[in-house]
Order: structure tokens, then sequence, then C-alpha cells
């Protein structure tokens, strides 16, 4: 298996303001590209014909979420599944107008690219800037802003250059890596998956293929090894007494059997003997793979400690400076103690200070605040009971991210971005 493999996936998340057409998007992503089932398509079909529409109502398609929200039921993200033959794409959607940071957080964590959408009849909207900011903080590598609706504004390219030019000039403050543009209308399919008749000015892709051709291989870090221990296996059994394999999701680098070794916190160092993926033997593993390792020398090991490579250590301390999202209705204030989770540890800690809050409208920082609310985004300084090991967010998704659980509730109330 090569690294390339992992590109058959993508994973992506839709973000817009309230009727910008998330709904209608999806489901026509999974219209066009054949990913429904007929019986789906007659039953939406059957539903606008009884609503009194003369075109097929797509966001009827996603509409079990929806009807969920209306019963009270909260969902935080949804998952969607769809393929093509060139890649499978999953996608994150995330509902729910209030708790939308929460939620983007939630479902961004993993993406390879974010979807955001702009009405084109009303261009950049307070959300449009909040969700590219959060974007950027997550680093999700790719972000595609599609301007829908050009049907309503007469598939003008001024209209949609002039929505470009503000969203360029916004962004150029931020930090993302790869931003496309796509004139779309979501409702009559123009540029999502079939090319747009009505708008031949537009010389770039349709939504389809990029989303298809997007390169993400390279977004993994497969540079500084990380293996997070999640579980030491000793069967026990007469035949494999002397087997003890570590368990776990490698979130960094590539190993293979031979490599040095060294093992954290105790120091000691190794070589890898075996690495299995799905019960059989391979010569070598990457992110994102589950495998169990063993290693040539029996070294005391458990749940939470880390497998690196002996010339490229994480960082490892108990304080750690985090951008934080706050997701719960009660206000953070500072010297308050969580439960902290980070890769596979687990331990207390307490937000000692909080430094300021960043306006996501105008990413000005707000200084001598004392307490960040729902939804809001801002820096502060985290002293853990143990020693963490970690990267950069920057550096590293997974071993640069954590977060908090109030002991209380056992309710995750903050997501965290290392510094
Ligand atoms: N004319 C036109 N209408 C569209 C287009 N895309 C969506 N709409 C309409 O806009 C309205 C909102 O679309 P939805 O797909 O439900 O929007 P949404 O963003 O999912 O809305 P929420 O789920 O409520 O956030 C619906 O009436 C759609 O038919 C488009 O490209 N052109």
């Amino acid at each position: 298996m090569a690294i390339q493999d992992n590109n058959q996936i993508l994973r992506f998340t839709t973000a817009g303001s309230v009727d910008d057409g998330k709904s209608t998007l999806i489901g026509r992503l999974l219209y066009d590209s054949k990913s429904i089932f007929e019986d789906q398509i007659e039953a939406v079909k059957t539903s606008s014909q009884k609503k009194g529409f003369d075109y097929v109502d797509l966001s009827l398609l996603t509409d079990g979420l929806k009807s969920e929200r209306e019963q009270g039921i909260t969902i935080d993200v949804a998952y969607r599944y769809f393929a093509t033959p060139r890649r499978k794409f999953i996608i994150a959607d995330t509902p729910g107008h209030i708790q939308y940071t929460r939620n983007m957080v939630t479902g961004a964590s993993t993406a390879n690219l974010a979807i955001i959408l702009v009405d084109a009849r009303k261009g950049l909207l307070e959300q449009t800037y909040r969700h590219s900011f959060i974007a950027s903080l997550l680093k999700i590598p790719h972000v595609i802003v599609c301007i829908n609706k050009m049907d309503l504004v007469d598939y003008s390219e001024e209209v949609y250059e002039n929505i470009v030019k503000d969203y360029k000039a916004f962004s150029s403050k931020m930090d993302i890596k790869d931003i496309q543009f796509v004139p779309i209308s979501a409702l009559n399919g123009d540029n999502v998956v079939e090319r747009s008749k009505n708008m031949p000015w537009y010389e770039g892709s349709t939504l389809l293929y990029l989303l298809e051709h997007v390169h993400i291989a390279s977004d993994l870090n497969h540079i500084d090894c990380r293996f997070p221990v999640q579980m030491v296996i000793r069967p026990h059994t007469l035949e494999h007494q002397d087997f003890r394999g570590y368990a776990g999701r490698i979130e960094g680098g590539i190993f293979k059997p031979g490599d040095e070794v060294k093992v954290l916190p105790s120091g000691f160092t190794s070589t890898i003997k075996t690495i299995e993926l799905n019960g059989e033997q391979v010569q070598e593993a990457f992110a994102p793979m589950s495998v169990t390792i063993t290693l040539a020398d029996e070294i005391d090991i458990s749940r939470g400690d880390m497998i690196v490579r002996p010339n490229n250590v994480p960082q490892v301390g108990q304080d750690l400076e985090v951008m934080l999202c706050w997701m719960n209705q009660r206000p953070l204030q500072a010297r308050t103690k969580f439960m902290l989770r980070h890769t596979t540890q687990e331990c207390q800690a307490m937000v000692k200070e909080i430094q300021y809050r960043v306006n996501v409208n105008t990413l000005h920082r707000e200084d001598q605040i004392v307490e960040l609310g729902l939804n809001e985004i801002g820096r502060v300084s985290i002293r853990a009971a143990n020693p963490l090991f970690f990267d950069a967010y920057r550096r590293n998704r997974q071993t640069g991210s954590l977060i908090l659980v109030d002991p209380n509730t056992n309710e995750t109330v903050a997501a965290g971005m290392i510094i």
C-alpha cells in the first residue's frame, strides 16, 4: 500500500449562512454524480411534486437532518458518503445556525477541504468571515469558495469577480494555503458536476472536478514519526507468550520494521520488530493508519506513551499556549480546572490565563477580557498535570490539538490548537 492510496478519500465540510444553499449543493453533488439510489430519487421527485415545485428540490435529499433538528434532536455533525470512480468522499455536514463554531470545529478537525458557500446576491457576510477564519485556524489545507445562486444574478461575471476580489482582500490576512473559487448554481447544476453553458466566461473547473483532483497526499505529515500508544496487547496464550504489541493510530511519519525508535516518557530506545495492519504484517506504515507495533526489546510501555524516532522528538512539557474555541453556554474563566485529552493521554489541567480574544469578523485581538463565551476563540495558557508530548498544530494537526472536558458533566467544552 502506498502513500498515494490515501489520496482516495477526501473529507470535506460545507459552511455557509442560512439558506445559502448547502443542502441543495450536497443534494446536487449526490444526484449528478449518481451517488444516490433510484428509490431516493423517486421519493424526492414525488415530494417535490407534492409541494407544487416544477423542479426537483434536491435539498430534500438531505432533509433527514432538518426534520431531526425540527424535532429537537441535536446532531452535531452528520457524515455523508459518496464516491466517483476517482475518489471517495466523506462530507461532514454541520447543521445548526447558532452553534456553528462548535459544529465547524467538530466537523472540520479532520477535514482536507472546506467548501464555503456565498450567496451571489448577498456577497460576503459575517458568517463567511467567521467560517473562513475557523478554516484557517484549523489549518484546513484547501478551501473552495462556491459563489452560489449565480442564476439569480443573471450569471454575471462582474458580480462573481467582485465577490472574488472582496474575498481575496479579506483572506490575505489569514493563513490558508490553497483557495479556489467557482461560480455555481446548486439549484440548476451549473458548474457543480457539469460545466455551465450559462457562464462561458468562467474558464476554471467544476466543483466536482476540483474535489476529485485536489492534491491531498502531501497534506499529511510524513516526516515526524508519532505513534501514541492506545493499548498494550498481551494475549497471554501459550503460543504467544512473549508477544507484546502496541496498538494505536500513526499520527505522523513513516514507520518501518528495523527502525530505531525512542519511547516517551521513559526515553528507552529499541527497534521495531514488526508492524501489523489489519492482521497482516507490512513493511511500512504511515498516518493515519491504525497498526500494532512490536519492538525488539522488552520495555515498559503503557497507554498514553508515544513511540517516536530518537532524532526527531516532539516537545515535552506541561505548559501549553493554545488557541481555544470555547463551546459551552457557561463562559470560560481563568483558573478553571478540566480534564484534558490529547492524543491518547488524559490528565487534569487548568486554564491559567486568558490572554486575548479574537474578533473573528475583524481578526483583531481584544485584550483584557475576563472570559470566553460560547463560540468565541481566544488564546489561553494551560497547565497540564502530566507532561504531554506535543507538536505545534501547524506542524501536526493531531499531536497539536487537544480538547477540554468538564469533569463534572463530562461534556466537551473546548477544542484547542497548540501554538
Ligand atoms: N435560484 C437558486 N436558488 C437556490 C440555489 N441553491 C439553493 N437555492 C434555494 O435556496 C433555498 C435554501 O437552500 P438550502 O439548500 O435549503 O439552503 P441551506 O444553506 O442548506 O439552508 P439551511 O440548511 O437552512 O442552512 C432553497 O429554497 C433552495 O431551493 C441556486 O443555485 N439558485
